[in-house]
């Protein structure tokens, strides 16, 4: 469904390749999961496939067609085959959520009475049936989300991305929209999601494919996460070499042990000298959402297609 065969991408010619000889190839009806750290290639990966770019080395091959050849004014009809997903919603705020939804198929000249049925049927399979007439305004951040999936389906695409669609939700909101996301793969849509979400990832157990500096560096199917971010051991639990892998919030828990054993194990006059800990905690929850701040960049070059 989706191909990549040797491909190489640089955005100038002075800096690295954003991707580097990459080639993988994603079936029909796949879940798969694109990460790697910020900078690593996953938006520039989805944007190739939706080309927003043409790739100068290698090929792409997205529902047969190399994506190189689609002639520019085709373009738009070779894009309604994907349904795309940010991190940030992009909806109309000043239409309804029905109109939202709507408006996706009136752009491809859908007739009324074909948008009577579709988006109440979307709607649906969102759990949003009971919200038609609300504006994004008066939506919870997962719902909004929900709203942005239902528009990115309604035309029935063959292939989803999702570039980070939980990353501004909280963990159990978050859950919700994975099950939506599963459900639509289960109908069997290909999605491809770029996270880096390691419980979403942990949870789900689907392929994942793994970029570092542009190049494929894991490609495993039911996989986990596996963060490279070392673990730090609460006192008394096991070594290092012998715990588990974690995920994020095991070793926010974990490090947040570790610190209170460590106050607790200090005599009563140097825990008052001690003051605020002057280095911030090695995996804080407020630097994980800067970091997740700074993808924000790549995700607002992406153009939404509906
Ligand atoms: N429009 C652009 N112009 C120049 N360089 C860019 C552009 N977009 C991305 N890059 C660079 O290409 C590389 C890959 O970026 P990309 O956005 O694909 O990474 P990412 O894995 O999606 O990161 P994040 O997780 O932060 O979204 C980075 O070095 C980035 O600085």
């Amino acid at each position: 469904m989706i191909r990549f065969e040797n491909v190489s991408i640089a955005y100038d010619r002075k800096s690295k390749p954003a991707l580097d000889d990459v080639s993988f190839d994603v079936q029909r009806g796949e879940f798969v999961f694109l990460v790697g750290s910020s900078g690593s290639g996953k938006s520039t990966l989805l944007r190739l496939v939706l080309r927003e770019h043409k790739t100068p080395h290698g090929h792409i091959y997205v529902a047969g067609q190399n994506v190189a050849s689609v002639p520019s004014w085709r373009v738009p009809k070779f894009r309604r085959g994907i349904g795309v997903v940010f991190q940030d919603f992009r909806l109309i705020q000043t239409k309804t959520v029905f109109a939202n939804v709507a408006y996706a198929m009136q752009v491809l000249g859908k007739s009324r009475a074909a948008i009577r049925v579709e988006v109440p049927r979307v709607l649906e399979l969102v759990g949003l049936e009971d919200k038609g007439r609300r504006l994004p305004t008066e939506l919870s951040g997962g719902e909004q989300q929900r709203v942005a999936i239902a528009r990115a389906i309604v035309n029935q695409p063959g292939i989803l991305l999702a570039d980070e669609p939980t990353g501004n939700l909280d963990p159990t909101t978050s859950a919700g929209i994975m099950e939506i996301l599963d459900k639509i793969n289960q109908n069997g849509t290909t999605v491809v999601m770029a996270t880096h979400d390691d419980d979403i990832v942990n949870s789900m157990r689907k392929r994942v494919i793994e970029l570092k500096h542009g190049k494929v560096v894991r490609d495993e199917n039911a996989a986990q996460y596996t963060s490279m971010i070392p673990v730090v051991p609460a006192a008394g639990a096991a070594k290092m070499d012998d715990a588990e892998p974690q995920t994020r919030r095991q070793r926010i828990v974990s490090a947040a042990a570790a610190r209170d054993a460590a106050n607790d194990s200090l005599p009563p006059r140097l825990e008052r000298r001690r003051g605020p800990d002057p280095v911030p905690p090695a995996d804080n929850p407020a630097g994980a959402a800067t970091g997740t701040d700074a993808t924000g960049n790549a995700k607002t070059t992406i153009e939404d297609h509906k």
